[in-house]
């Protein structure tokens, strides 16, 4: 007989898990399998203790109906040959092969459901709508675990509704997410230093309002950059620039300035004239920062700013880091996310890389894992966290 943290005795019960594995796929073969991993120690306690696990996740951003591009099929395979054991699959999420296939579960097996947002209910902002999907949900399961990092962001149905139906614990992942995030808002070793790059401009803005409060420096690459260099006045090409939040990095420039928190910006910069894709091949060239031209874009920074960032996060204690400094994708604009990750392997001290596309940036580039403090498998989520908000998913489970 075992029992799990936070729900007791529960050999032969049901228990739905939900976990994030949302992995980047080239067709349908995983590229970085980082979040199954991430996911098979609580999947893994509950068998062992005797549940019969049911795993919900989503993958991508299908529309609420079944796409076959996001199907978790090959999720599930990847997870048996982890957890070393047979994972059942069933094709729908609440449907007939859903419910045959929990209910042909023994005890200390695992059965994985397809991607539960092939549901409209799943990310439906009407309550009524996600709630009578969440009650499809727990009807699967006698119990409930959280253990999805990288969505408890997210009010949907597997994350907070289903929670509010079930018996419900936290999972070892999101303890452990959160327990590292906690140490970098509330007790950060000084020098604290962040480091900001990724895509996902407007949604990272948010966070440096809140850290400009808490960090000693702040370093900007990816395409976070080029808002920030029209902020100073700069022409930035054809590079990615989020035009509406000029007068936002305008204020934080500022704001740094005053409060004397260093916000560092590179100074040169890898452009090319199209954006990597296909065949085509690249043709980087390197230039000032303060002169990109109107016909080129932005793609990484440069190794001058290369090594200043490196520079920079010499001897500081604390380091969170979210968000690529380029186009990693492609090696010949792949060499300040090298940098910067390089940086991080020698901090004496708390290192955490957040973030699915950061943390697969630092596999795919053939560093260890080991060598940092703590790959979070959170991107929105983490930064959500350091933000200051509150997370749905978990705010849940203390109610
Ligand atoms: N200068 C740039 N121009 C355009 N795209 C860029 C640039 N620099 C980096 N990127 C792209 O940013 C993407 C990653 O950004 P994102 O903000 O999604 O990171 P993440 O937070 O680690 O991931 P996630 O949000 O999925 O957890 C990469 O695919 C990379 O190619
Ligand atoms: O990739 C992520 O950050 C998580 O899996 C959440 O995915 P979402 O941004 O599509 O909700």
């Amino acid at each position: 007989m075992g029992s799990y943290p936070g729900l007791g005795e529960i050999a032969g019960r049901r228990v739905l898990v939900r976990s994030d594995l949302n992995v980047p796929l080239d067709g349908s073969t995983i590229t970085d399998d980082g979040r199954i991993r991430a996911s098979v120690p609580t999947i893994r306690a509950l068998a062992q203790a005797g549940a019969r696990v049911v795993v919900t996740a989503h993958l991508g951003r299908p529309k609420g109906a079944p796409d076959p591009a996001y199907s978790l099929g090959p999720v599930a395979q990847r997870l048996g040959e982890l957890l070393e054991a047979p994972v059942a699959f069933a094709t729908d999420t609440v449907g007939d092969s859903a419910r045959s296939t929990v209910e042909g579960l023994a005890d200390g097996q695992v059965a994985v459901l397809e991607n539960v947002r092939f549901n409209a209910g799943e990310t439906s902002k009407d309550d009524a709508e996600r709630g009578a999907f969440a009650d499809e949900l727990a009807a699967l399961a006698d119990a409930f675990v959280s253990d999805g990092f990288g969505v408890v962001h997210r009010k949907q149905a597997s994350v907070y509704d289903v929670a509010q139906r079930l018996p419900h614990a936290m999972g070892a992942l999101v303890a452990a997410e959160i327990e590292v995030l906690r140490r970098l808002t509330e007790t950060p070793e000084r020098p604290y230093v962040v480091v900001l790059g990724g895509s996902k401009v407007s949604d990272k803005l948010g966070v440096i309002d809140n850290l400009l409060g808490k960090a000693d420096k702040l370093l900007i690459g990816g395409g976070m950059v080029f808002t920030f260099l029209k902020a100073q006045g700069h022409e930035v090409g054809r590079s990615l620039l989020e035009e509406d939040q000029v007068p936002t990095c305008v204020e934080y420039l500022r704001r740094a300035a005053e409060s004397g928190v260093e916000i560092l910006l590179p100074s040169d910069i890898v452009v090319d004239t199209e954006f990597p894709s296909g065949d085509a091949r690249p043709d980087p060239i390197v230039v000032p920062a303060s002169n990109i031209p109107a016909s080129s874009l932005g793609l990484d920074i440069g190794p001058d700013s290369a090594a200043a960032f490196a520079g920079a996060l010499e001897g500081a204690r604390t380091v969170f880091w979210n968000g690529p400094m380029g186009v990693f994708e492609v090696p010949e604009f792949a060499g300040g996310t090298r940098a910067v990750a390089e940086a991080l392997t020698k901090i004496d001290g708390l290192s955490v890389v957040g973030g699915g596309d950061s943390a697969a940036a630092v596999r795919t580039l053939g560093f260890e894992e080991s060598a940092f403090g703590h790959i979070s498998t959170g991107g929105g989520a983490s930064l959500e966290y350091l933000e200051g908000k509150e997370l749905p998913g978990v705010k849940v489970l203390e109610d």
